[in-house]
Formats: structure tokens, sequence, C-alpha cells
């Protein structure tokens, strides 16, 4: 794999959320092994943070190693921890959208985003997407599909819908969505997770995979003839599985990646497990994202007690499909 230089770029996130204290907590743990820099309002990070502004990525070359290189976007108001304000919402959309300009030109390597609050976004700038996967999606243009994966040492997971309503789920689902979520998902664990032929399971819909159609038809009428069209051309693919049995121990040792139906199917097991070092990384699309699998936690914002280690994975992960060796 060729290396894709510079630096991993930090998105700040929702700025009343723990997005800045964990970036600068994670640019503290990495320096020097990681190149960095942080998108933002510098008003924004906590108090007594040594930051030089910078204009453009290539520019951390110049920094002094022990100040955080932000590239500078003013917002249009300071922020309360815990409180966000619907004057910054536009801006939290704007420094996502420039940090992939970055990384599109070659300027950046990867980006790293902290998370958005998916409703201050909707509230103060009337953002037009679900969360950062399908806005990326967008911003990527012509016809790139966004794959939701959380992944820890423990277990990766694929949700095939991802942030609709629990009722919107059966609709939603389809043979070609699950047939390109699975291929996808089978593509990107062979060039960027270096796994030569992935083993996929698959969960199906229904307790107990539809019991035979005792409780539900999806698994029976296309859940199967999707798995099974895919296993033809080769895939390690099983399934539909029950997904209530497919997360313990034991069962995990048998795959490389669980593709699920919806959303708390695929994130309540890995978010179980590995809270604290869980990554998302989007798959599918033509840079590298990657995001801590926590959201904004208000409720610790600005306390100084939000835990940076899955900040710290997500960059480390960015950093390693970059090519870059850490
Ligand atoms: N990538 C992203 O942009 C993500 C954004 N979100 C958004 O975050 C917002 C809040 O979501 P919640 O469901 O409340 O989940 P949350 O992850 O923000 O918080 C859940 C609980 O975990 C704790 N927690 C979270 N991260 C922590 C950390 N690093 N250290 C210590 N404790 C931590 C919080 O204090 C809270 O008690 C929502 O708007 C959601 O959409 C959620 C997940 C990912
Ligand atoms: N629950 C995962 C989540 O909300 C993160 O979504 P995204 O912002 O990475 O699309």
């Amino acid at each position: 794999m060729t290396p894709v230089t510079g630096p991993v770029l930090m998105s700040c996130g929702e700025p009343a959320g723990i997005g800045p204290e964990i970036a600068v907590a994670a640019w503290d743990a990495l320096k020097g092994t990681i190149p960095l820099a942080w998108m933002g309002d510098p008003r924004h990070l906590p108090a007594g943070t040594r930051f030089t502004a910078i204009t453009h990525p290539r520019e951390i070359a110049e920094v002094d190693a022990h100040a955080l290189p932000v590239l500078v976007h003013s917002f249009a108001a300071p922020t309360i921890p815990g409180h966000p304000n619907p004057a910054n919402a536009q801006g939290v959309i704007d420094v996502i959208a420039a940090c992939v300009g970055w990384v599109q030109d070659g300027a950046a390597a990867a980006l790293c985003t902290a998370p958005i609050h998916k409703k201050a976004l909707i509230d103060g700038a009337d953002f037009q997407h679900p969360g950062h996967t399908e806005f990326l999606q967008a911003l990527a243009g012509g016809t790139s599909r966004a794959v939701m994966m959380l992944a820890s040492d423990t277990l990766r997971v694929v949700p095939t819908t991802i942030h609709i309503a629990l009722e919107d789920v059966p609709h939603a689902l389809t043979p070609e969505l699950l047939h390109e979520t699975i291929t996808i998902t089978h593509n990107a664990l062979r060039s960027q997770f270096g796994i030569k032929t992935p083993r996929i399971a698959v969960a199906g819909l229904n307790p107990h995979a539809g019991e035979g159609g005792a409780m539900g038809m999806q698994e029976q009428d296309w859940i199967g003839d999707v798995i099974d069209t895919l296993a033809a051309t080769g895939m390690n693919i099983r399934g539909p599985l029950p997904a209530d049995t497919m997360f313990h121990a034991r069962a995990r040792e048998g795959y490389d990646v669980a593709v699920a139906m919806y959303h708390d199917q695929a994130l309540i097991p890995i978010k179980t497990l590995d809270f604290d070092r869980g990554v998302n990384v989007t798959l599918g699309l033509p840079f590298i994202r990657t995001s801590p699998d926590h959201g904004t936690a208000f409720d610790i914002a600005g306390k100084g007690i939000a835990n940076p280690t899955s900040m710290i994975e997500a960059i480390k992960l960015a950093a390693h499909m970059a090519g870059q060796h850490v």
C-alpha cells in the first residue's frame, strides 16, 4: 500500500460536547508519532491549550512540537459546555466539509471526526443528513455509497440501515441494499484491513431469524437469497443468523465481521463489549474517515473527565489505513 501522506485532520464536532477536550488529549498522547491538526474555533478549546494557527495542513511541519496545530475556522459564538448554541451549527457543518476538501485534495491523509449532535445541527442549520456517514457520502459525490462499520479488537459490526426510525427499517431494507452493503464491507476488509478472505456473518431481522416463518418472513423471502447469491461468488458468508446468539464470545470467533439489519442490532454488542476502544469507520468512500464510537456526552463536557481512548484509537486506525505504520 502506498502511504497517504499528510496529517490526520480532526474536525471539531459539536463544540459544546467533549470533542475539543478529547481532541487535545488525543493530540497530547499521539504527538511525535502521528502528524495531526485540529480544525475549529480556538475559543472552543479547553482553557490553556497551547496551539498554533495554520492555514494549510502542510504547515504543521513548522509548528512547535508542543503546540496543537489549528486550522482556524471562526464560529458565530463561544460555547458553554453541555449547551449547544444553534448559532454554531453551521460552523460544525462547514468544518466537516472543509476537512473533507483537504483530504480529497491530498493535503491531508485522513479525517477523524469528533462527535456531532445531530439534533443541534437540524435545529440550528436545517442539516439535511442524519449523521456524518450520510453527509460524507453526499460530499464524496458520484456513486459512492458510505457504509458504517464499528470496529475494535473484539468485534466488527456493520448496520445495513443506519439512522432511521425502527418502524422504517423493514421498508428501508431491500435485497439491493443488503447486497451492496455486504459487498462494500467485503471489499474494504480485503483492501483496507488486510483480511484475504473475510468471514462474514449476517444477522436476521426478526427474533430467531424468523424461526422458519413463525416470527417474520424477510429471512425466507429474500435475506437468505442475498446470502446465497454472494456465497455463490466465493464469498465466505453465513446467515441469516439469530442476532441474539451471534455475539457471544464463542460465536464471535467464527467471523471477521457481523452484518446487522439495523443500528442498535449492530451497535449495542460492540458498545457493550468495548465502548472505550470502539472506532467508527466509514467504508466505501474515496477517502479515509474514522471517528470515536461515542457521542457528544453533554453530561460530562468541560469537566475534564472524558476518556479520549476511543478518539486515540480512531486516529491510530485512520493513520494505519493511510499506510502510516504506527
Ligand atoms: N460520530 C458521531 O458524531 C456520534 C454522535 N453521537 C451523538 O451524540 C449525542 C449524544 O448521544 P448519546 O446517545 O447520549 O451518547 P454519548 O456517547 O454521547 O453518551 C452516552 C454516555 O456515555 C458517556 N460517554 C460518552 N463518551 C464518553 C467518553 N469519551 N468518556 C467518558 N464517558 C463517555 C456519556 O457521559 C453518557 O453518559 C447524540 O446527538 C448522538 O447523535 C453519538 C454517537 C456518535
Ligand atoms: N451511533 C453512531 C453514530 O451516531 C455515528 O454516526 P455518524 O455521525 O458517524 O454517521
